[in-house]
Parts: structure tokens; C-alpha cells; sequence
């Protein structure tokens, strides 16, 4: 089997990496030329991990063209991309494709999942089916082969088996399911939550906050994600859990650094002016606070965090409304 990994940055790098250690076929495509030739020349992506060095058999390339003739092809663009970059590919691909999703989060304008954006942009008979490779993994920590677990999530059970076992090694352990649902919903609503934490540690807060915040928001995330069809449990995984765990407590995560400039300056005012990272969480916490008020969803930590982003409220007034709400049961 052949893959082609679409994009050089820090996930799609270490990801390209685990299937050259599983002596697999792999290629990288990337847009940026510095990435790829340091991937190719140095073997390092310096941009993302430094000194940090690669499997000297990984190759990368700025020709699209790889795409032809691709069993297998891992999509590790920003979720903005993934739309594009869909059409881009959809008429070189040459048979019936695995397309594997590792975005976390919607299409900017439809709100759609990421799943529902590629079969919407690949043609059927060019698509075998979408495998969602997501849960708690920084890229920094899979790319020195640090013990990581994830879910391979497919409507297809059969192409779920082939992605588990592709990427599986000894520090990748690769899970399956296929509640596309709740597991997408999940990994895309932790970013917000991952932003709130550090507003909170940017604050000043400390563990006992850190705690509420993880457990409130977890209750969050289970009932946006209930209502669109998405199963409770699937929240107390990898997917759901898991990956909020590892966002909201992690010196790794771009969306809890954002958040901690923000908490720490008490302003969003020069992260949105010097921000150059990909942190989805921003846009989502946009669509969350758009689709929740559509559907009368109860979404606070969210909601409050799509207050500060976008409403210009100070990040210390958003801790003290959560707090003063009315008093309520737990469940
Ligand atoms: N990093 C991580 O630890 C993890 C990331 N993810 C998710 O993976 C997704 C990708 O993020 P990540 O790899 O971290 O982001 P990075 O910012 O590290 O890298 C993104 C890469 O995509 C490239 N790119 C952007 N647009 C296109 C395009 N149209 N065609 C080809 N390449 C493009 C960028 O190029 P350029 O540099 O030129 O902009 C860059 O090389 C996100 O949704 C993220 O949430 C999920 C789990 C872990
Ligand atoms: O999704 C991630 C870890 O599972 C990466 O988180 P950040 O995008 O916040 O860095």
C-alpha cells in the first residue's frame, strides 16, 4: 500500500514518520519548500521540532502529482484546507481511496465535520471511504516516538483495520470505532476547552480550576455532541476525554498556549495580531457558539470563550459569570 501524506507541518511530518518506521510506503507533499527540502536534505523539519532527527528514509515533495495512484492518502492540512485541497486531489486520484482526516474541527462556512467535507468533495467511485486518525497526540511527542494511543474512526469497519494496523507499533497503538459523530465532535470541541484552560492558567488559576474546567467541559462536549447523534461513551475515550485531557494540561498545545496569552495580558487583542500557529479552536468556537444558539444548546465554557475571541469581553469577567451563574445539580 501507498500513501501519500498531504501536508509538511508537525502532524503530518510525524505522522509520515510512523509509517516510514513501519517500513511502509510513504510520501509527503507540501506546499512550503523550506519543510520539504529540510525534510529531504537535513532530515529534520526545524520549523516544528528543531534539532529533532527524522528517519533518514523519509522523502518529501512540492509535486502534487504523488497523489496519482495512492492507496491511501493522509490529508494533515488545517481544517480551512481541507476543503481546497480536496478538489485539488479529487481528479488525480485514480482508483477507490482510503482518505484519512486528521483535522480537528468544521468547514468554516457549512459548519460540516471534517468526514462530511471530504465525501462531499471526492467523488464516490474515487473514495473507499474516510478513516478519522484522531485522539490525544502532540506531534512534538509522536515524532520522538513518546507512547501515544488514538482512534482509527470509519463508517468502514474494513478500512479502520487497514489504517489500525498500518500505523500501529510499538509507541503508536492504534484503537478502532466508528462513531464518526461524537468522536469528530469531540476532538474539535476540546480545542475551545483547551483555549479556556489557559485563559484560566493565564489567569492565575491553578489545579482546582483546571479540574472544574475539564469536568464541566467534558459535560459540555457530551451534549452538543448527543444532540447531532453522537453516543455518551464515545466521550469517555480517546476521542472525547482523552484528547481533552491532553489540550487542556499540555505545554505542547497551540490552542492552551493561545488561550494563556490571552488569560495572561487579559486581552485577545495581540495574539490576534501576531498569531502565526494553527489554532482551530478559534474558528471553532465560532461555529459552536453560531450552531449551539441555532439549536438551544447549553454550551457556557463555550460560550464564554466565543465572548472574548469575538465580543471584545475581558477574560477575567468571563471566570466570574461562570461562577456566579444560577446554582444548579451537577447532572
Ligand atoms: N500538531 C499536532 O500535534 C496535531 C494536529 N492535529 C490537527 O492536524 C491539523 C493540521 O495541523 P498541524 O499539522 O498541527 O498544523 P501545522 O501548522 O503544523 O502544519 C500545517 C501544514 O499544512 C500546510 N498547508 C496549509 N494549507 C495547505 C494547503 N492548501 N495545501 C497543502 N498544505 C497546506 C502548511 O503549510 P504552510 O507552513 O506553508 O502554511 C503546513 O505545512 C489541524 O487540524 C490540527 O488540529 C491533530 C492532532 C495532533
Ligand atoms: O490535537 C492536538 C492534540 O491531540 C493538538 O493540539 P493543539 O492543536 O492545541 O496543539
Amino acid at each position: 500500500m501507498r500513501t501519500v501524506v498531504i501536508g509538511s507541518g508537525s502532524w503530518g511530518t510525524a505522522l509520515a514518520q510512523v509509517l516510514q518506521d513501519n517500513h511502509q510506503k510513504v510520501m509527503v507533499y507540501g506546499v512550503a519548500e523550506n519543510e520539504v527540502n529540510d525534510i529531504n536534505e537535513n532530515h529534520k523539519n526545524s520549523k516544528y521540532f528543531g534539532d529533532v532527527e527524522l528517519n533518514p528514509e523519509l522523502k518529501a515533495t512540492t509535486d502534487i502529482e504523488c497523489v496519482k495512484g495512492a492507496d491511501i492518502v493522509l490529508l494533515a492540512v488545517p481544517t480551512i484546507a481541507i476543503d481546497p485541497i480536496c478538489h485539488q486531489i479529487n481528479d488525480l486520484l485514480e482508483k477507490k481511496t482510503i482518505i484519512i482526516n486528521v483535522s480537528k474541527g468544521f468547514h468554516p462556512e457549512t459548519n460540516e465535520r471534517m468526514s462530511q467535507v471530504i465525501r462531499r468533495c471526492i467523488d464516490e467511485d474515487k473514495l473507499s471511504s474516510v478513516v478519522s486518525l484522531i485522539g490525544p497526540s502532540h506531534a512534538e511527542e509522536v515524532v520522538i516516538r513518546l507512547l501515544t494511543t488514538i482512534d482509527a474512526i470509519s463508517l468502514k469497519n474494513e478500512d479502520a483495520l487497514t489504517v489500525q494496523n498500518l500505523f500501529s507499533n510499538q509507541y503508536l497503538r492504534i484503537y478502532t470505532g466508528n462513531d464518526e459523530i461524537g468522536s469528530e465532535l469531540g476532538v474539535a470541541i476540546k480545542n475551545v476547552m483547551a483555549i479556556a484552560s489557559g485563559i484560566l492558567s493565564g489567569l492565575g488559576y491553578q489545579d482546582n480550576t483546571r479540574a472544574a474546567l475539564i469536568t464541566r467541559g467534558l459535560q459540555e462536549m457530551i451534549r452538543y455532541g448527543v444532540h447531532f447523534g453522537g453516543q455518551q461513551k464515545t466521550f469517555m475515550g480517546l476521542t472525547g476525554i482523552g484528547d481533552l485531557i491532553v489540550t487542556c494540561t499540555s505545554v505542547h498545545s497551540r490552542n492552551f498556549e493561545a488561550g494563556y496569552q490571552i488569560g495572561k495580558e487579559n486581552s485577545v487583542e495581540n495574539f490576534f495580531k501576531n498569531n502565526t500557529k494553527t489554532v482551530e479552536g478559534v474558528r471553532t468556537a465560532k461555529i459552536v457558539h453560531r450552531v449551539a444558539t441555532e439549536n438551544g444548546i447549553d454550551m457556557p465554557i463555550c460560550e464564554e470563550v466565543y465572548q472574548i475571541l469575538y465580543n471584545g469581553k475581558l477574560p477575567s469577567d468571563c471566570a466570574q459569570d461562570l461562577m456566579i451563574r444560577d446554582l444548579k445539580k451537577e447532572f
